[in-house]
């Protein structure tokens, strides 16, 4: 019985439809981040190939990306691909690689419209030459932009980010730029890849799986997390709102009483 409380955990009974109106009532979370999960099983329930469960789910970004601009959220993050992504299949790794530019071919004129700023953490470098020339054209079109930011984490490990940030951190001591007594819990977060964003409020999963998958696991320390069955290509803005409203509802003590 406790699975399954876990496992509906957030996932309201469908009368209980909430209203833009009734979520900006309260503060709406400034950074929201989502484990965009359950594409692949979205289409093995339709007979379909998994790439299909990819592609619909590239369409959800697009309308939720839209409406947390709306709701004035400043920093959507978003898991497109982790570092553990590359042991699929090779045919659907190829897929995966070429979404960002597909993405950004149809949506980024009606980004820079709505003034989304498009960053991206995690190690480019790995990433084959024309996503990475794609998403760095968004990136480079959309710096100046103020409005939402719109964070893809694409090959993304949290482990690996701290690794990176350790490693550095030891060159500056070595280098006598930094002494071990000034590393902070603020200095450690400067060498992070979100080092210019605040820590997530809120963080979404979908499809069920109650896990962090080595996503942001310094950054979200402090975090309130929300779980729900419905695969990602089945999300839609009433469960944005409904996580949202969740949210409003909790008391946040940071670790106090
Ligand atoms: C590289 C893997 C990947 C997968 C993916 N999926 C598939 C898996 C999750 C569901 C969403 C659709 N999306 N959706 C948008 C992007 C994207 C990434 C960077 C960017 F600058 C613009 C768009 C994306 N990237």
């Amino acid at each position: 019985m406790l699975g399954k409380i876990w496992k509906n955990y957030g996932q309201l009974p469908s009368s209980v439809e909430y209203t833009k109106e009734d979520v900006l009532q309260h503060p709406v979370p400034e950074h929201v981040a989502i484990i965009m999960d359950g594409n692949g099983r979205w289409a093995k329930k339709r007979a379909l190939p998994r790439v299909a469960g990819h592609y619909e789910g590239m369409q959800v970004v697009r309308k939720i990306t839209r409406f947390a601009n709306e709701l004035g959220i400043k920093v959507l993050t978003l898991y497109a691909f982790s570092t553990e992504n590359w042991k699929r299949p090779k045919q659907e790794v190829e897929y995966l690689m070429k979404l960002p530019e597909q993405f950004l071919a149809t949506f980024l004129p009606e980004l820079i419209e709505e003034n989304v700023n498009v960053r991206v953490i995690g190690n480019r470098s790995q990433l084959p030459e024309h996503t990475r020339r794609a998403v760095e054209k968004a990136i480079e079109e959309t710096k100046h932009n103020t409005g939402l930011v719109l964070n893809f984490a694409l090959n993304y490990g949290s482990r690996a980010e701290i690794t990176y940030a350790m490693q550095e951190m030891a060159k500056q001591v070595q280098q006598g730029d930094l002494s071990p007594e000034q590393i902070n819990e603020e200095v450690v977060s400067s060498y992070l890849m979100t080092k210019d964003l605040k820590d997530p409020d809120l963080l979404i999963r979908t499809s069920g799986e109650i896990r962090l998958s080595n996503f942001m696991l310094w950054q979200l320390a402090y975090t309130e997390f929300w779980f729900t069955d419905v695969l990602w290509p089945d999300f839609t803005e009433q469960h944005l709102l409904q996580a949202i409203a969740e949210f409003q509802k909790r008391g946040r003590r940071f670790g106090g009483v």
